[in-house]
């Protein structure tokens, strides 16, 4: 194993000191805000209620779940495929192929997971084994960072991550190497993006609801609401599968413990916070009130009006990358590059810079709202989210700025606003 280069692309995320705190302070946050949902205050800032032992963290039932759970992903995704999708032109020229069976996958675990419980399974009782769970998938994704880095030392150079090869350990160890590892036609990153997280997330919802209606003879409109958003927004995620091919995290970032970590556990862990709260802090939450969060009145941010706009920019790129011709898109304003392709100027993508951020973050506000305004935890969604994606489009815009040049900062004069109008 030849070492390779270092890659001279800028740091991110603060460099090696950044990363290191980042690789303590996200599984910390995680377990604050699973400890802070059950405790009696329910507080977001402030130390947590207790700090578990071990004996409460580490469960050999949690982790033979998690290896079951990822197993019966893995099996589902190598099932035959609906369709079989080419991913972006890499360095080397070749594109990857990807399975487009999440949606199938989501659909066959919830007829399992029906029969499962129809036969006795207690998935009502999950909810008590969220800690070990959490502490081993850490694990796991910790154990598979590592794995990944030693695997990116044979890969070839073309195979690496734009950034993830600076030759720092620590950094290089987050960021991940290797931009699309494989085992065989495998491939680990894309699966781990939609697969045991976030379907995993779905159930832990689900069991959450279950839960609540055991506590209480029946769940709340707020349990339901929040069930039914999150459920839309990963059965969305899975239904426009191909559109992931196109994202930041599947062309420019490697795998490593980010993404691992991000998948595998910060997402069903810590997205289901709104579910986990209401467990422990019922809230009480009328028919107007609940329509009100669902649908769009004046200025309020309604579930539908964030899915619209994050639905609608999201099929016009897609569509426009895919054939600028088609007739929905054919109409808009654009802007020639030097490299041959096109930037949208009207439409949603003349509105603000990313206006699928904008109804991603309505949405986000939306599935809090259910919670109640008497406390702030459930609420962490939308201000981790707001940080991830004001720094995930400073990311972009620099990529974009590298990749178009002129033709980028002439898209900047004509849609002069980020994520907000007339405000970011
Ligand atoms: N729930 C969660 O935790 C998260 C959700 N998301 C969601 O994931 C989705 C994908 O996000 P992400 O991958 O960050 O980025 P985008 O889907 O916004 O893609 C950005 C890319 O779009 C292209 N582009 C930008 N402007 C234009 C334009 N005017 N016309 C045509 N193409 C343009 C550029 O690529 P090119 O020109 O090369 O095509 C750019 O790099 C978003 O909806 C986001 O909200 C993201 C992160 C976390
Ligand atoms: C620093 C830190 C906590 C990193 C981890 C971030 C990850 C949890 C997110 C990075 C990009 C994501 C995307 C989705 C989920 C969260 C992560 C993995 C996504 C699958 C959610 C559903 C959307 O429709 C999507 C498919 C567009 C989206 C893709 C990006």
């Amino acid at each position: 194993m030849t070492p390779h280069k270092a890659s001279q692309t800028p740091l991110e995320f603060g460099g090696p000191l950044g990363v290191t705190a980042m690789l303590f302070l996200l599984p910390a946050t995680m377990f604050h805000l699973i400890l802070a949902a059950r405790s009696g205050p329910a507080r977001l800032l402030g130390p947590p209620a207790y700090l578990p032992g071990l004996e409460e963290l580490w469960s050999p039932r949690a982790l033979l779940l998690l290896f079951i759970w990822i197993g019966l992903q893995v099996a589902l995704y190598l099932l035959p495929a609906r369709k079989v999708a080419e991913g972006l032109e890499l360095k080397d020229k070749s594109r990857l192929r990807y399975p487009i069976n999440g949606f199938q996958a989501l659909v066959l675990t919830a007829l399992l997971m029906g029969l499962g419980v129809t036969a006795g399974l207690p998935l009502g009782s999950l909810p008590e084994m969220l800690l070990p769970l959490a502490f081993v998938t850490t694990l796991t994704s910790f154990i598979c960072s590592l794995l990944l880095y030693v695997k990116a030392l044979a890969a070839p150079v073309s195979a690496l991550a734009p950034g993830g090869n600076s030759g720092n350990f620590i950094y290089d160890f987050f960021l991940g190497r290797e931009l699309n590892p494989r085992l065989g036609s495998f491939d680990l990153k894309y699966f781990c993006e939609l697969r045991p997280g976030l379907i995993g997330w779905v159930f832990i919802n689900l069991a959450l609801l279950m839960q609540e209606a055991e506590l209480r003879g029946s769940p709340s409109l707020a349990m339901w609401l929040v069930n039914g958003f999150q459920l839309l927004y990963v059965a969305d995620a899975l239904w426009y599968e191909e559109s992931v091919l196109t994202t930041m995290d599947i062309i420019h970032d490697g795998f490593g413990f980010m993404l691992a970590f991000g998948d595998l556990a910060w997402l069903p862990f810590t997205y289901s916070l709104q579910a986990q709260f209401l467990l422990y802090h019922p809230q009480p939450l009328g028919l107007p009130m609940a329509l009100l969060i669902c649908l769009l009145k004046d200025q309020s941010p309604g579930f539908a009006i964030g899915y619209y706009i994050f639905r609608g920019a999201n099929t016009q790129k897609n569509t426009f990358r895919k054939n600028p011709s088609d007739p929905s898109v054919a109409g808009l304003e654009t802007i020639p590059t030097a490299t041959g392709r096109q930037l949208l100027v009207s439409g949603w993508w003349g509105m603000v810079r990313h206006p699928n951020y904008l109804g991603d973050l309505i949405m986000a506000l939306a599935w809090s709202l259910p919670c109640g305004v008497s406390h702030l935890l459930p609420y962490f969604y939308v201000l981790y989210f707001t940080v991830l994606l004001v720094h995930r489009e400073a990311r972009d815009e620099q990529q974009c700025l590298r990749k178009y040049g002129r033709a980028w900062q002439r898209y900047c004069e004509r849609v002069p606003y980020r994520i907000i109008p007339y405000l970011y």
